[in-house]
């Protein structure tokens, strides 16, 4: 591979047309798009490593290994009063970002999300004109194969049918759906298990060829140079230490996810102003919604002891699930599980539960949770990691811990019915005793864990919507020369995981701003 880390303007100065933030799975597609062009240059600057070449990231199977390594930003949260405070937010350190350690599950949103999307301000991001933009995906987006349906997981799925009479669906992104059990869609190549993410469609095919795409690996963006409301770049720290001034001709891209990118705004004194004012971070532009309206999918788990070991076959371990809708009114499914091979005990062992030698897992999880959180500084030391506050199960009507309690129930149904009952030797958490609404709640509260799905903390939205952080352009609202494109621009989170929406909007990033230069 050529080394693209040293490329400098022809005066010597890092200037370049534009500079992405963060080679992520947003950040990967705008590069990679933006730079079709041979006259545009364009940096992309990446804090983690290449994935070229590493098994241990590229093979999809091999995703669990990865949680908490030395390629994860492993974020703690907040205290969470009413929910689990041991969460760890796993965040991807390496070209790709999440889409390289990730379980690569793939789900157009749904048009009832985009249309909601567009109803919150989001103005040209409907599903009708969004459509153009999942034709484009390089991803390669397959059922999982037929020789990783492993047995206990077919018979999941024809259980599930069974018992709440929902329809089998046999590639979810065939059309919109409310119901339904199945194997899921992933972006990857089955042959060898092998990832198609971000990185893997977008820039390997190119980023030994393009002259014009200069890649800064293991670079650290740690705040953005302003010239009165205009970005002229960002600052970074190189892997051997060197801080450069990369100046962006055109625009800066900021696309370093949902947790790094409100972090590097409020580092730059973009944000709300009081906040930064107390941490001493001169305030550049009092802009308050910059890491509010924090979004996630809260899950439970409910476990079961298998009879004996099952078949070992599988793309990731979790390759069907289940989408409820409780009720009939509603836009889309409100109750979505994954079904897991192993006994995900990892939460539950901290109240004393044990891990089975062999069992399976349902993780029910709320497609439209209510709770809102917030991320913030704790200090104006760059390298400090920030608060994530998911104030989860804090909804005043307790809809997300009563979509949890009903998410168990419905898993018991499921587990009473054949073919899957079969399997199941007992209930190993929360146990055949715990069947009362509160005690219900408790436990899907204190075990509960993440989808991994943060998003929304720099919300698109209208010019009257105060907190909204960038407009339907993408571009930070009172700022020149900047947009944002990543998780973080979602006004509300996808029914559905949010990956392929995230790459929907790399697609239309790139339009955007390809459409205007
Ligand atoms: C374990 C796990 C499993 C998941 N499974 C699924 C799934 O199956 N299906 C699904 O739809 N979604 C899944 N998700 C969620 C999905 O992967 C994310 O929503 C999506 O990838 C986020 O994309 P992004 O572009 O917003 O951020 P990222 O992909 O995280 O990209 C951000 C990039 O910016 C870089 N970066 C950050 N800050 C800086 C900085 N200051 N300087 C330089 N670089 C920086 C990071 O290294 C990273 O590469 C999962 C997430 C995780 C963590």
């Amino acid at each position: 591979m050529p080394d693209h880390t040293h490329t400098h303007g022809h005066d010597g100065r890092h200037e370049y047309d534009y500079v992405v933030i963060g080679g992520g799975t947003a950040g990967s597609v705008i590069a990679s798009r933006l730079t079709e062009n041979p006259d545009v240059t364009v940096a992309l600057v990446e804090g983690g490593p290449s994935d070229v070449g590493r098994e241990d990231v590229l093979t999809l199977r091999r995703w669990m290994g990865l949680l908490g390594g030395e390629l994860d930003y492993d974020y703690p949260t907040t205290e969470q009063p009413r929910g689990n405070s041991h969460i760890r937010h796993s965040r991807a350190r390496v070209l790709g970002g999440c889409s390289s350690h990730n379980t690569l599950i793939a789900f157009k949103p749904l048009p009832s999300d985009f249309d909601e999307w567009e109803a919150a301000g989001a103005k040209g991001w409907g599903a009708v004109p969004m459509e153009a933009y999942f034709a484009r995906l390089k991803n390669n987006i397959v059922p999982v194969d037929e020789r990783d349906r492993n047995a206990i997981a077919r018979d999941f799925v024809d259980a599930a049918q069974t018992a709440l009479g929902v329809p089998r669906i046999e590639g979810f992104n065939r059309g919109p759906f409310t119901e339904g059990a199945g194997f899921f869609d992933l972006a990857y190549h089955p042959e060898g298990n092998k990832r198609s993410s971000a990185s893997v469609a977008y820039l390997h095919p190119v980023m030994d060829e393009r002259a014009n795409l200069t890649l800064l690996l293991e670079t650290w963006a740690y705040r953005l140079e302003l010239d009165g409301t205009r970005a002229e770049g960002v600052h970074v720290r190189t892997k051997d230490g060197e801080e450069i001034l990369l100046r962006a001709r055109r625009e800066v891209v900021l696309c370093a996810g949902a947790v790094d990118s409100p972090r590097l705004l409020l580092h730059s004194g973009i944000g709300p102003g009081q906040d930064l004012e107390r941490l001493g971070i001169p305030v550049v532009h009092d802009l308050p919604g910059v890491g509010e309206n924090l979004l996630d999918h809260p899950e439970s788990v409910i476990v079961w002891e298998t009879e004996g070991p099952i078949p070992e076959n599988s793309a990731m371990d979790s390759d069907a699930g289940l989408f409820v809708r409780r009720d009939p009114e509603g836009p889309g499914p409100d109750l979505m599980f994954h079904f897991y091979q192993i006994p995900f005990t990892d939460n539950p062992e901290r109240l004393g539960y044990e891990r089975p030698p062999h069992g399976v897992s349902m993780t029910p999880n709320i497609p439209k949770p209510r709770s809102r959180g917030r991320l913030y500084l704790t200090s104006a030391d760059p390298s400090v990691k920030p608060a994530l506050d998911f104030r989860y199960f804090t909804d005043e009507d307790d809809y997300d811990a009563r979509t949890l309690v009903d998410g168990i129930r419905i898993a018991r149904e499921i587990a009473r019915t054949e073919p899957l009952a079969g399997w199941l030797k007992r209930e190993v958490c929360p146990g055949p005793d715990v069947t009362g609404d509160e005690e219900l709640s408790e436990y899907a509260r204190k075990v509960a864990h993440t989808v991994y799905h943060p998003a929304g903390t720099c919300r698109m939205g209208s010019a009257d919507d105060r907190l909204a952080v960038v407009d339907p352009e993408l571009r930070i609202r009172g700022l020149d020369g900047i947009r944002v494109a990543d998780a973080s621009v979602f006004p509300t989170m996808t029914a559905v995981n949010p990956m392929i929406g995230v790459l929907m909007v790399g697609e239309k990033a790139a339009d955007l701003i390809g459409g205007e230069a």
